[in-house]
């Protein structure tokens, strides 16, 4: 068997390495001329993969690492009979960390506290969802939108309009679509954008072109009171500086990308090609990750109670760090393709980062009241 993969895909010799031949290639370089004989491909987000790409190779698997599926022609393959396998869930918990990174800097940018603000949530799955728990376990008022979810009986939700009307801070956690009863393409456009409170603080993890980013900068560009943070970008790898210069946060696609996510999307697609190939998956990540992130973190002894939180998560994860690299990139570059190159090298060089462990860090700390009620949340804290 040959499997043609995405060379940033972690573990691949380890998880794949019995199944035959292993190519590994820069995914924005995987074409059809470069999957040659290859049965089996493995991506992350950015190959894009349509059945037209795959005609007249033997392909018959595409897996990709990650969440979201937008870069496959999902009908086009299922037409085909290429069976497709994502990686759902696999790095919500590092995109949850990201989110909550960003509201602490916005809260020190602002000096205003952020457990008291309404966060409206757009998206309420694997990571919505996880963000409205541990939100809510921390007292925090959430709004929560997901039409696909009410039209199937799902109460509490609003729609997006009041979401937007009633919320201090805005995070959006949607699919890219461009079809469909709830599209999600431009779903912040210019008018949703006028119509955001004084002060708003918006975040973006989800997909560039979720909001309208020209209409964002433009707005930007006369509402200097939001406070916006983006991770995707509409035409990634290409980062418009005038909007970065706007935001107050600008990283590289990478909210998600948490060692400990990625491996879980390798694993989760070995376990995919495994029920394919009707063979018994024999591998765990536990056998292969290195060990967790549990434990290196530990809050300064007398860190007073209701400080230990922020710290814990400034120990876990800090997004200062990567607003900064992406800065100092795009200043650093002298044309559009050295920016994009730019874009693609800090994700592919990124620095190890665990997820965290915040119940153990603030148990440590002797916070048991507020480590019971972030378990309370149900949100999977670590390890
Ligand atoms: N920046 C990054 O590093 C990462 C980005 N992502 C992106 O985040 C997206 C969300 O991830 P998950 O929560 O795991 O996906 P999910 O599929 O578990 O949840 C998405 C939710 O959005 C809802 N939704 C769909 N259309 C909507 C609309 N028009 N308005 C409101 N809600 C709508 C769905 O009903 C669903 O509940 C992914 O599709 C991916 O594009 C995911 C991981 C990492
Ligand atoms: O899982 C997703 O969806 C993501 O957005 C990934 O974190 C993106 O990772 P890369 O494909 O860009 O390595």
């Amino acid at each position: 068997m040959h499997i043609v993969a995405d060379e940033n895909i972690p573990l691949l010799d380890e998880f794949f390495g019995e199944f035959g031949r292993l190519t590994r290639l820069p995914g924005r370089l995987i074409d059809q001329t470069a999957l040659g004989d290859a049965d089996v491909l493995l991506v992350r987000s950015v190959t894009r993969v349509s059945a037209g790409m795959l005609a007249g190779t033997p392909v018959r698997f595409v897996g990709t690492c990650t969440i979201g599926t937008d870069h496959l022609d999902l009908p086009g393959l299922a037409a085909a009979g290429i069976e497709v396998a994502s990686a759902p869930g696999c790095n919500a918990r590092g995109v949850v960390e990201y989110v909550l990174s960003c509201l602490l800097t916005f809260a020190e940018q602002s000096a205003t506290p952020w457990q008291d603000r309404t966060v409206g949530i757009i998206g309420v799955g694997e990571v919505g969802g996880r963000l409205a728990a541990v939100l809510q376990a921390l007292g925090v008022k959430t709004l929560l939108c997901d039409p696909p979810q009410a039209s199937q009986g799902r109460e509490g939700l609003v729609e997006l309009d009041e979401l937007i009307a009633h919320s201090d801070v805005i995070s959006c956690h949607v699919p890219l679509t461009c079809e469909g009863p709830h599209p999600t393409w431009h779903l912040l456009d210019a008018r949703r954008l006028e119509s955001l409170r004084p002060g708003t603080w918006l975040i973006n993890s989800s997909r560039g072109p979720v909001i309208d980013n020209q209409a964002l900068s433009a707005v930007l560009g006369q509402r200097p009171d939001l406070l916006v943070a983006l991770d995707v970008w509409e035409t990634e790898p290409l980062v418009d500086p005038a909007l970065a210069a706007r935001c107050r946060l600008a990283t590289p696609h990478i909210a998600g990308y948490s060692l400990d996510g990625k491996l879980r999307g390798t694993a989760q697609i070995y376990q995919a090609l495994c029920r394919f190939l009707d063979r018994p998956a024999s591998l765990a990540l536990e056998q292969l990750a290195p060990r967790s992130g549990a434990g290196q973190w530990q809050l300064e002894p007398g860190t007073p109670p209701d400080w230990a939180l922020t710290r814990a998560l400034r120990l876990v994860y800090d997004v200062r760090d990567d607003d900064a690299r992406l800065r100092a990139m795009l200043n650093r570059v002298q044309d559009e393709q050295e920016s994009r190159e730019g874009f693609d090298r800090l994700r592919k060089e990124y620095p190890l980062r665990r997820e965290c462990n915040l119940l153990r860090v603030v148990t440590a700390a002797s916070e048991p009241q507020l480590a019971r009620r972030l378990l309370a949340a149900g949100f999977d804290l670590g390890g």
